[in-house]
């Protein structure tokens, strides 16, 4: 337990976990404009999942580097195609007073080079896979992907994790999703974000395309910070680690805030796979991911 704590310790000179290989932080270069980074995970040979906020709509792929963290690469890895999702929209409340609106918040990046999986580059599972049957360890092909919602998104405290790139190393961040009874009042904190606060109904911004973390009921959860933007949100089962979320929003950004307190009300929003399955399929139809 304390070593898989530690992380980075496995590997003397290297920031990568065998666990936290997926972890991908992506860089964006606009010309004439500021470097700005989120994060994302390996999820194939050539793809990275991320959140589509990462992006503007006039980014173009080769402005995007990705480091797949594979040592021999030397460069960084080149973007050659972004796809964010076709119902992110983030303007598409301003209307209604809402400067923000983080639906479908989700993009993929296809790199130009096929990665070479390695200790440092391992891809993540992802739900209704044949892989993430196999990391259930559940039966090929009587398992179904309804199967993988109900033994993954149980109703309840879900324990899940997210890898934040601290000083130094990589961090694992244990929280819970609420998936039961303290749902609602997880989504109701939402409006406690500075620009929510008018929204009448949570609902507005709440969509059911995201699953909630942070909080201190049932215990004090690690907040995201928006450098965390991108990153999966995991459930790991046994040695193997299955992405269920992409970090979207949060309502208090704890790496700004000096007091590094985060009150009760900070929570996080985290974009649910199982709700894009659609579009992950036809976007990955190529990468022979053995999708159920
Ligand atoms: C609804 O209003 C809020 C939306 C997003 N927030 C920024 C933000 C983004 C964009 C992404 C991630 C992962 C964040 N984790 C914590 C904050 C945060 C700011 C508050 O800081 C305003």
């Amino acid at each position: 337990k304390a070593f898989h704590d530690m992380i980075g310790t496995g590997n003397p000179g290297s920031l990568r976990d065998p666990d936290l290989s997926p972890h991908a932080p992506l860089s964006l270069q606009r010309p004439g404009k500021g470097l700005e980074s989120c994060k994302g995970a390996l999820i194939s040979e050539y793809f990275v999942l991320t959140a589509a906020h990462c992006f503007d709509i006039d980014d173009q792929a080769h402005w995007i580097t990705v480091d797949v963290g594979e040592p021999d690469a030397g460069v960084l890895c080149l973007a050659r195609v972004l796809w964010s999702h076709p119902q992110y929209n983030i303007g598409k409340l301003r209307g209604a007073g809402i400067p923000e609106f983080y639906d479908y918040d989700v993009a993929l990046v296809k790199l130009t080079t096929k990665i070479k999986f390695s200790f440092n580059a391992r891809p993540i599972c992802l739900p209704c896979t044949e892989g993430t049957t196999r990391a259930l360890r559940k039966p090929h092909p009587e398992t179904t992907c309804n199967d993988h919602k109900r033994l993954l998104l149980t109703v309840g405290e879900v324990p899940a994790l997210f890898v934040h790139e601290g000083k130094k190393k990589l961090e694992r961040k244990h929280v819970n999703i609420k998936n039961g009874v303290k749902k609602s009042a997880c989504e109701a904190d939402a409006k406690k974000a500075p620009i929510y606060a008018n929204v009448t109904d949570v609902k507005q911004v709440v969509t059911p395309r995201f699953l909630c973390t942070g909080g201190i009921d049932p215990v004090v959860d690690p907040n995201t910070c928006k450098g965390d933007s991108g990153g999966p949100l995991i459930i790991a089962k046994g040695k193997r680690y299955i992405q269920v979320g992409v970090i979207s929003w949060g309502v208090f950004d704890v790496c700004k805030a000096p007091s590094r307190r985060a009150p009760a009300h900070a929570r996080d929003f985290h974009l649910n796979l199982f709700t894009v399955l659609p579009w992950l399929r036809d976007k990955l139809a190529e990468e022979e991911l053995g999708f159920i």
